[in-house]
């Protein structure tokens, strides 16, 4: 496996072009957050957000609507259970990503359906959490879009069959070719499987073990999506800085809050443009 580290994200986060406009950093769409989990949605919109997507909408229950907005004034929020509403956002979206607090509700199932049967192969699917549980209850399959699953070990054990006992990098591989996704599997050492290769992680750290983390990958996975032209290289690169900052933090800190790993993207971001010439 290739080991994703400082040097091999070399050259990955662009600089941004003078001329360039918030479309030019892509139209997201962050779907999930039910009555019972809103947290997740919000870092999760949050992370796109901090991240330099473009533009973000957040499709939510109504019940964390003014939450969003308080917490979060950049985003654009639409009720999640209005099929009509999300259909229309899903048409504009560059990259989408489902499933965090998303629940495994009959309604919840509904709009995962409906996702999975409405994206485009252009757009970037980024797929996490519940629906990932979803997918693995109700056997659904991967759809057209270019999709990223960001599965940890007891999702990746439901969505693939392997026990965490029983994975290895040739079992892994094997199951993320029937899925035809990439794959991300988080764990203290996160592997990224793409077809025809595997990287692993070199930083995080257990005061990351905490209740939103995944949900915030989630985020920065889709708002790297939207902005860079390689769609490896977002996976890559986000799936760095978020532990890698997580390892800063957690030099002085027992425990590293999802909120605190969010607020240092831009500058994480920046340094890592500016660090290198392409
Ligand atoms: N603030 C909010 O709103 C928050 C909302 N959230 C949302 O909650 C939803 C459900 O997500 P979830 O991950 O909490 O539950 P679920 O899919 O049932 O998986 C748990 C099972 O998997 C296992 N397991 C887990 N990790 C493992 C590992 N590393 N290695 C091995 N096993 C591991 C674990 O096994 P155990 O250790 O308990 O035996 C258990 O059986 C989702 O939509 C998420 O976005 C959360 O993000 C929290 C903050
Ligand atoms: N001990 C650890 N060492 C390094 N990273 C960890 C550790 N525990 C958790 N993480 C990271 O935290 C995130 C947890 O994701 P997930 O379980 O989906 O969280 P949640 O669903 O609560 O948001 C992953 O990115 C994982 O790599
Ligand atoms: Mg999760």
């Amino acid at each position: 496996m290739k080991e994703i580290n400082t040097e091999a994200i070399q050259g990955m986060i662009p600089k941004r072009e003078k001329d360039s406009h918030k479309a030019t950093y892509g139209r997201v769409l962050v779907i999930g957050g039910n009555e019972e989990m809103g947290g997740a949605i919000i870092l999760t919109a949050s992370a796109t957000v901090y991240s330099g997507a473009g533009l973000v909408t957040v499709a939510t229950a109504k019940v964390n609507h003014t939450a969003l907005h308080a917490r979060l004034p950049e985003a654009m929020v639409i009720d999640m259970y209005n099929n009509d509403r999300l259909l229309k956002q899903l048409a504009t979206a560059t990259v989408i990503v489902i499933g965090p607090g998303l629940g495994l509700s009959p309604e919840s199932l509904t709009i995962l359906k409906s996702v999975l049967e409405h994206v485009t192969k252009e757009q970037r699917l980024i797929i996490d959490g519940s629906a990932i549980t979803l997918m693995a209850i109700h056997n659904l399959k991967t759809p057209v879009a270019k999709t990223t699953y960001t599965p940890h070990l007891g999702e990746w054990q439901k969505l693939a069959h392997l026990k965490p006992t029983e994975q290895n990098e040739t079992l892994n591989i094997q199951a993320r070719k029937e899925l035809k996704a990439f794959v991300v599997l988080k764990k203290s050492r996160t592997e990224i499987y793409f077809l025809d290769e595997a990287w692993k992680n070199s930083h995080g750290n257990p005061a990351m073990a905490t209740g939103g983390m995944g949900d915030t990958l989630a985020g920065m996975i889709a708002g790297f999506s939207a902005q860079l032209k390689n769609y490896r290289f977002a996976v890559i690169s986000s799936v760095f800085l978020h532990s890698k900052i997580g390892d800063d933090l957690a030099k002085k800190q027992y425990v590293v809050l999802p909120s605190q790993i969010i607020e240092r993207i831009p500058n994480e971001m920046k340094e890592f443009s500016t660090k290198f010439i392409f």
